[in-house]
Parts: C-alpha cells; structure tokens; sequence
C-alpha cells in the first residue's frame, strides 16, 4: 500500500495548543509517579508537536547520564502524542528506532520536534528530533516509529478496565468542565 500524505484531523487541537496530560499514571506525561518523565507538549505548525524532556537523577543510567531506554521511553510518548493529538486516531507503537547521537546529562532538556510522515491504511508513520538544550540546540537523539491503528477494542481486551474507567471518568468531568457545566455534578 502506498504511503500518504497524513490527513490531520479537522477536529485536531490548534498550533499553540498545550496538550496536557492524557493519563494521570502515564509513565511518559502523568504526574502520579514522581520519577516519571513528565513531558510537557505543544501542538505546533504544519502537522508537528513539540515536547520538552528534563532529565532528572531518576532517569540515569551511567552517573550523570540520560538512560538511553528512558530516552527512547520519551520520544514514544512525543511520538504518540503527535499521532494521537493530530489523527484523533486510537493506535500503538509497533516499532520505534532510535538514535543516540550525543550523551544527554542529568540536568539538561531535550526540546523534541515530532512530526507526521505519512499513513499506508492502519499504518501511521512519525518521526522527531530531540535538540540538546534549546529548541535549535544540537541533535542529541533522533526516532522514527510506525503507529498501528487499532479499535478501542485493543485497550479493553488487554488493559486495565478499572484505569480505563478511571480516564474515562476524568475525561468527562474535564469536559463538563469546559463546557461550564461541571454544577452537574454531583458529588
Ligand atoms: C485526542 C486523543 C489524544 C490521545 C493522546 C494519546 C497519547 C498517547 C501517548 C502514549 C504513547 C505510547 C504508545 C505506546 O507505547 S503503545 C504500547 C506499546 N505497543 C504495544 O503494546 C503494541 C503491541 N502490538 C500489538 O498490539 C500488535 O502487534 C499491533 C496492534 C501493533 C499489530 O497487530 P495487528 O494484528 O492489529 O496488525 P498486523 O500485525 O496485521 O499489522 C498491521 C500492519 O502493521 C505492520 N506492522 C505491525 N507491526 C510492525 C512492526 N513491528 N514492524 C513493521 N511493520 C509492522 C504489519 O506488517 C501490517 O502491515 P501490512 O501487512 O498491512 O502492510
């Protein structure tokens, strides 16, 4: 099958937009773990998504260095949020190739620009650049990752029901929210 243009989403969030986080226990953006990566993401022009990645003692793996495998745990997350966010498309990673091209030490940002490359039916292709330090800083790691969409089906067959109850809870009560409407709820 041919590779196409990707077709974002009419209803995808605007350039600007910040994205949030999609799931408290998310390892990649959730602020339940205090260890976990939180990144933080933007939408930005011409179907990108900008992520920022602090590295913290907590995600070392030689002294006062990033763990590549937390690295590449980072721009997973970047990846899918880009797929996510710009599709509106339910999909997982199926591949992600990374390469390490610089050390990353505890301390420093990485300024992640993910974009999306192109769709071939269920197969949705994305790639990013993490910059060292600024966002035109020197190329520290760079990814390429094949998504695979898949039906809500994939996370209530092999998930969590209680969790995804959970999200789906909090995603309605930030919806009323938004819509002004959260006197309806009743505690
Ligand atoms: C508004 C919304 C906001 C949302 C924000 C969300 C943020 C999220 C942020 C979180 C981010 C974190 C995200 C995460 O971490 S997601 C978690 C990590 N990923 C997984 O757990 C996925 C596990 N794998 C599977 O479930 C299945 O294997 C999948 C579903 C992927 C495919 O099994 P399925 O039986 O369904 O399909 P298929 O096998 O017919 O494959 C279909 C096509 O794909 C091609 N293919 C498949 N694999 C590979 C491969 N490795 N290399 C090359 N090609 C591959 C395959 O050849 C075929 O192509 P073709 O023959 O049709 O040409």
């Amino acid at each position: 099958m041919d590779v196409e243009p990707p077709a974002v989403h009419p209803k995808a969030p605007t350039p600007g937009t910040e994205l949030g986080i999609h799931f408290d226990e998310c390892f990649g953006c959730g602020d339940e773990f205090e260890a976990g990566l939180h990144l933080r993401s933007r939408i930005g022009e011409a179907q990108t998504v900008y992520s920022e990645f602090t590295v913290t003692a907590a995600h070392q793996g030689a002294p006062g260095l990033a763990h590549g495998g937390l690295l590449a745990c980072a721009f997973d997350e970047a990846l899918g949020s880009t797929v996510g966010n710009l599709l509106r498309r339910p999909a997982v990673t199926g591949k992600l190739e990374t390469d390490f091209r610089r050390p990353v030490p505890v301390g420093s940002t990485l300024y992640i620009e993910a974009r999306l490359d192109g769709t071939a039916g269920r197969k949705i292709y994305a790639s990013a650049d993490g910059h060292l330090d600024a966002p035109d800083g020197p190329i520290a790691v760079s990814a390429r990752a094949l998504f695979v969409a898949v039906g809500f089906e994939h996370f209530t067959t092999h998930g969590d029901p209680a969790a995804l109850k959970k999200l789906a809870d909090a995603q309605e009560k930030a919806k009323r929210v938004r819509e002004g409407r959260d006197w309806e709820i009743n505690p």
